[in-house]
């Protein structure tokens, strides 16, 4: 190692390839190593050698990508700097891994590789004299050296320059400050050059070169005397502070250098732009903290973070959480843009019909407008599926010029999912509102949820695993849901519910050729002029083989459409391809299909074979009289319409309920019976035997009742011997005293009986005033009964009315359980 000359290194070297970090004479680093040749040589080399030659090892940049290390041989820089390992310390957790302290000595260029397993070793030049490191600055470098002397002093100057704007009660400053007259002063480039903030690629190249070190010296110093500049127009600011330290840490500084940003403001390496017109990506951050009480959380957490080492599992977890709160927007926003004109034809263009929603929604933007800080409701858009509550909510969204964002939390039965886990649990993350606000990365988007928050706490939400308040103030949430029954009335309280009722027929058919086919046709990659989809056939579409309220199940039919069409005009190119190639081969042509006559129609034959037989004709209904009875009601949730049957037979006299029902549904059909057995005399009712109990032989079903409306249905099984009629649909609650009470969601249910075919629908009276919600064309088809009491009903549900109920009879007292 020592010869003539002066010190030296080995001429051969056991290589450390590195991905992160460059090792310079003079500076000391930590490495972690876990690729399978480094880990080969501090198992073989550094932990089993005795003499100190055995700890020099050469540290040069692998140049491959990290995730790639293969054993193939690495590609290697030609300079590296040959290292004393002064700490090895050995990690199992989270995968086996060494972590080395290695001080660098002086570099060397590769001038052969003599192997590659276990670990590499190569031949190498060295390129630094050692001894300078231990020759007075004086005696190597002098003023007579000419043009480099000259330059050398310049360097040490700004050396001292940087070292005044430095914080000395910091070790590492006051270290650096002594150094700085002890060393000569060919060194102190690599010295320097180790403790500022520069690019590992300019580390690399500037190979101790006085020339190449000095800019980037001045430019710390000018990065430093910009931020001390930008520190006094707002100095205690504890965010600023705090943002810088976070951001030091970040850009890998030393942790001295950090804690003096912390004491003096100062933060090494950074380019500053004074224009405040145009302030930097970090000031914006810095920006962004402000007025967020997190800063002392942080700032704790950021020291704790420092002295941890990184293989400690809670580095990482602690690392995550000081990423997402300086990623979280706390207090940037997108200025809203709202212009009450725009949003109306913004609003009108987007969707067809919803009149009643369209000019609730532009009520409540235009009090925006002249109130910004409006504390209102919160919109909650109920109606089935696919009725456009989503789209609505994007459409608001645009018109404010705010981003949006879905949050979707259907199935979400954990409040966790929401708020967040607390940091304390293995694998603990933020909840969905957080998550929302880092994708957006503004604080006042569109939220649209399908469950809400309560309003009145917003200012202050905190998420478990923030564990701070973050302020959503600004959030505009609107929420939908399917029916407002699963919300809990302290919740809808809170809220301005707007109701989405379900599409008429001709409505869907509009919706369709203004909207629905067109996005079809852009998202398949067809034209207008590639396929034409009449209305008549989107009128077969809706009636045949949809069953819906809203139009989702419809766009997926003409997205098959599309599909089908699409596939045809790409068989119809390869065609014509074909026959390019080979025009007088007739024979090759004929089997393959010829290209389609431009556009394609959609006439029923093409339509019934892309979507198959015509699969839901509820025309049925309308046929003979029969002692069962079937209702079809809209199934809000399940986004269909349901079919409710029910049947009299011989049997034991026992009612029988099947399907899902819930308990409401369960009572309601008791109670028919009960009614039924209390006013069997005044109905002239008798069992087919001849007894006294109507119910005795006959059993009663009910089929695939899903919902708690359609309460009054089931009386529909009572009458015996007698013919329902079967195109009759009814609805709304009764008492035990016989009287009809009033039930919501009159316009979706009338609006599915008219699909079903159904001619005459029984409505409780004092539902009697939704009939105006109704389009005209479906007032016109239907016939109907507005029902008072259980007489009106059962005379309307016959043909030619029912015995007893034209009587005075009186009502007989039940006694309610209610
Ligand atoms: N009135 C309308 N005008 C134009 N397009 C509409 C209209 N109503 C619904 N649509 C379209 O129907 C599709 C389904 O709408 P959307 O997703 O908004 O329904 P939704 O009510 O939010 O359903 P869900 O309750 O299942 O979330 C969208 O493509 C939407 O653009």
């Amino acid at each position: 190692m020592a010869s003539g000359d002066g010190i030296q290194i080995p001429s051969r070297l056991p290589l450390l390839l590195t991905h992160e970090g460059v090792l310079l004479p003079g500076s000391t680093v930590r490495f972690s190593v876990d690729s399978p040749r480094n880990m080969q040589l501090v198992s073989q080399r550094l932990l089993k050698g005795t003499s100190l030659k055995s700890t020099i090892i050469g540290v040069i940049p692998n140049t491959r990508d990290p995730e790639q290390d293969t054993d193939d041989l690495p590609s290697l820089h030609k300079i590296g700097t040959a290292g004393i390992a002064v700490q090895v310390v050995g990690s199992n957790w989270p995968k086996p891994h060494y972590t080395l302290l290695i001080t660098g000595l002086c570099r060397f260029s590769v001038t052969s590789l003599l192997k590659e397993r276990p670990f590499v070793l190569a031949e190498v030049e060295q390129l630094d004299k050692l001894e300078q490191y231990m020759t007075p600055a004086s005696e190597v470098v002098t003023a007579e050296d000419g043009e480099l002397g000259k330059l050398s002093h310049k360097f040490y100057q700004a050396a001292v320059q940087l070292l005044g704007m430095l914080d000395m009660s910091v070790p590492v400053v006051a270290k650096f400050r002594r150094l700085l007259d002890s060393l000569p002063r060919e060194t102190l480039p690599d010295v320097v050059a180790s403790m500022i903030r520069t690019s590992n690629k300019e580390k690399l190249q500037f190979g101790g070169a006085i020339q190449k070190a000095l800019p980037m010296l001045t430019r710390q110093i000018e990065g430093l005397k910009l931020l001390q500049k930008t520190r006094k127009k707002s100095p205690d600011n504890e965010k600023t502070q705090y943002l810088y330290l976070y951001l030091c840490s970040r850009l890998c500084v030393s942790s001295e250098q950090v804690l003096s940003v912390r004491k003096g403001g100062v933060f090494p390496g950074r380019q500053f732009n004074l224009d405040e017109e145009d302030e930097d990506e970090d000031g914006d951050d810095t920006a962004a903290l402000e007025g967020s009480s997190t800063e002392p959380k942080c700032l704790k957490l950021h020291l704790k973070l420092k002295k941890m080492p990184q293989s400690m599992p809670e580095f990482a977890l602690t690392r995550n959480y000081l990423d997402l709160m300086v990623e979280l927007p706390w207090s940037k926003s997108t200025k809203d843009c709202l212009d009450i004109r725009a949003a109306r034809t913004l609003l009108d263009n987007d969707h067809y019909a919803m009149d009643k929603l369209k000019r609730r929604v532009l009520e409540y933007l235009a009090v925006r407008q002249l109130k910004t800080l409006l504390k209102g409701p919160i919109l909650c858009f109920v109606g089935p599926p696919g009725v456009g509550k989503t789209s609505v909510g994007r459409s608001i969204a645009r018109t404010l010029g705010r981003e949006f964002h879905r949050i979707a939390l259907g199935g979400v039965c954990d409040q966790s999912d929401i708020r967040g886990h607390r940091r304390t649990y293995v694998g603990s993350m933020p909840g969905r509102i957080i998550n929302g606000l880092k994708t957006v990365a503004v604080n006042n988007p569109v939220f649209l949820l399908d469950e809400v928050l309560d309003p009145e706490q917003n200012h202050s939400f905190t998420d478990h695993y923030l564990n701070v308040a973050f302020d959503l103030s600004q959030v505009l949430f609107i929420a939908t849901a399917n029916t407002t029954a699963t919300i809990p009335p302290a919740l809808l309280d809170r809220m301005e519910v707007l109701q989405v009722p379900g599409y008429t027929q001709e409505e869907k058919v509009e919706i369709a050729h203004r909207h629905l086919i067109q996005n079809q046709l852009e998202q398949h990659g067809l034209t207008p002029q590639q396929l034409h989809i009449p209305q008549d056939t989107t009128q077969n579409i809706i009636s045949s083989y949809t069953r819906e309220a809203g139009v989702r199940s419809l766009e997926r039919k003409l997205g098959a459409i599309c599909r089908a069409v699409a596939v045809k005009i790409a068989e119809g190119h390869t065609v014509t391809k074909t026959e390019a190639l080979s025009p007088e081969n007739p024979a090759q042509r004929g089997d393959k299909a010829t290209p389609p006559e431009m556009p394609i129609m959609i006439d029923h034959v093409a339509l019934k074979d892309i979507l198959g037989p015509l699969c839901l004709r509820w025309r049925c209904l309308s046929g003979s009289p029969c002692p069962a009875w079937l209702s079809v009601w809209p199934g809000r949730r399940w986004g269909g319409d349901l079919v409710c049957g029910g049947q009299s037979d011989g049997g034991e006299g026992q009612l029988t309920l099947t399907g899902q029902l819930g308990d409401v549904m369960k009572e309601s059909a008791h109670l028919a019976i009960s009614w039924l057995r209390a006013n069997a005399k005044t109905y002239q009712l008798t069992n087919m035997v001849g007894g006294p109990d109507p119910m005795e032989g006959r059993t009663s079903t009910s089929t695939s009742l899903l919902e708690p409306s359609p309460r009054m249905a089931l009386l529909q099984v009572l009458p015996y011997g007698r013919l329902v009629r079967s195109d009759v649909a009814m609805t709304g609650e009764i008492t035990l005293r016989g009287l009809v009470l009033p039930v919501g969601g009159i316009k979706d249910k009338v609006l599915a009986a008219h699909r079903a075919g159904v001619k005459r629908v029984i409505l409780p009276k004092r539902n009697e005033k939704d009939l105006v919600e109704l389009p005209a064309n479906v007032r016109a088809d239907l016939d109907f009964v507005i029902a008072a009491n259980l007489d009106d009903v059962l005379n309307g549900a016959f043909d030619g009315g029912f015995p007893g109920t034209a009587g005075t009879h009186t009502q007989p007292q039940l006694s309610s359980k209610l």
